[in-house]
């Protein structure tokens, strides 16, 4: 073989499990202008074949996780999911890992995946607005940038990415910030980078620990402990509060006006409940910016900047490790 011909030799293609978990890009309508589908109703297989093009991307093997849409996502299914996306990040014929998901808790799955994978190994997880069946679905481009971005080595090391709609996100603050239209993930810090015709073109990188970093270790749990989230509403009573403590919450994030604000008439309740064990996190519903380190309290623990989603994951997985005020506060800030 002379040394040119050597050169011409083609590079194996990056290997990517697929691992499908349903919503709406693997949703199925009547015709192509419903607005009404089913969401997971198409299987891994059929997403990857409605992308032919992928094949001169990457060798992609599909699993299937969940059919689901992903409102119907437990806790313990999103642990499963942790960990099924452990084990692939394991193996060695997998260089590089896509999830689909439904939009509506993707940013749910791509921070507890953030925080518990132990893998530098690109996973990106992708999903679409418009159902695969619908006129304009944008699933098909989301898939193929998706697998883009995990068989790129620029992806490796950066935690658990989120493509949509041309852009990559952080696991750590992307949120649905639009019920409808193709651009809803969002972070209030902008993208990490875009994705071109050529691969993802990175402009900065995730600063907080994640993956590899984290204390966190999806193969490490059991289960994720109780948290739950309360809407604050002008003229709220604790009622809420209270059903999800007889219900069996640890940990209550009052997803509260401004910076947490917590009104003043629920004070009372707010320290029974604290007096019967249950942790009190406040976190905003303004759906950006910081709490002030003043906004803490004996009573009160403060998410940093995390939306009551995510700090009631942040704090279930705490809760995991620690009953100490101090280090459950720390986790906020850290992460
Ligand atoms: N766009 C979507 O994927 C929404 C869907 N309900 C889901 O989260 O499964």
């Amino acid at each position: 073989m002379t040394a040119a011909s050597a050169h011409a030799r083609p590079r194996r293609l990056p290997r990517i499990a697929l691992l499908a978990t349903g919503g709406t890009i693997a949703g199925a309508g009547p015709d192509s202008t419903a607005a009404a589908y089913v969401a997971g109703a198409l299987r891994g297989q059929a997403l990857l074949q409605a992308v032919p093009q992928l094949a001169q991307l990457a060798q992609v093997q599909v699993h299937e996780l969940f059919a689901l849409d992903s409102a119907d996502i437990s806790d313990a299914q999103r642990l499963q999911l942790a960990q099924r996306v452990a084990a692939l990040a394991r193996q060695g014929d997998v260089d590089g890992i896509v999830i689909t998901h439904g939009t509506d808790t993707l940013e749910e799955s791509a921070y507890l995946l953030h925080l518990t994978l132990k893998t530098a190994k690109p996973v990106v997880l992708t999903g679409a607005m418009r159902a695969a069946t619908a006129l304009g679905a944008d699933g098909p481009l989301n898939l193929y940038q998706a697998v883009q971005v995990a068989a790129s080595a620029r992806a490796a090391g950066q935690g658990a990415l989120v493509v949509m709609n041309g852009a990559i996100w952080s696991g750590r603050d992307v949120a649905k910030r639009d019920a409808a239209q193709v651009q809803a993930l969002q972070s209030p810090y902008g993208p990490l980078g875009l994705v071109a015709d050529d691969g993802p073109r990175f402009y900065r990188a995730p600063c907080r620990p994640h993956t590899l970093a984290s204390e966190f270790d999806a193969d490490a749990l059991h289960a994720l402990p109780a948290v739950a989230v309360a809407a604050s509403y002008g003229g709220m009573s604790a009622a809420a509060w209270q059903a999800l403590a007889a219900e069996g919450a640890r940990a209550i994030v009052h997803a509260g006006f401004g910076i947490g604000t917590v009104p003043q008439a629920l004070q009372a309740q707010a320290r029974r409940l604290r007096a019967q064990g249950v942790w009190l996190v406040r976190a905003s519903r303004a759906g950006s910016g910081a709490l002030p380190a003043s906004a803490r309290s004996p009573l009160w623990l403060c998410a940093d900047d995390q939306t009551p989603a995510q700090a009631r994951l942040l704090m279930a997985l705490g809760l995991t490790r620690t009953q100490d005020a101090a280090a459950l506060q720390a986790l906020f800030e850290r992460y």
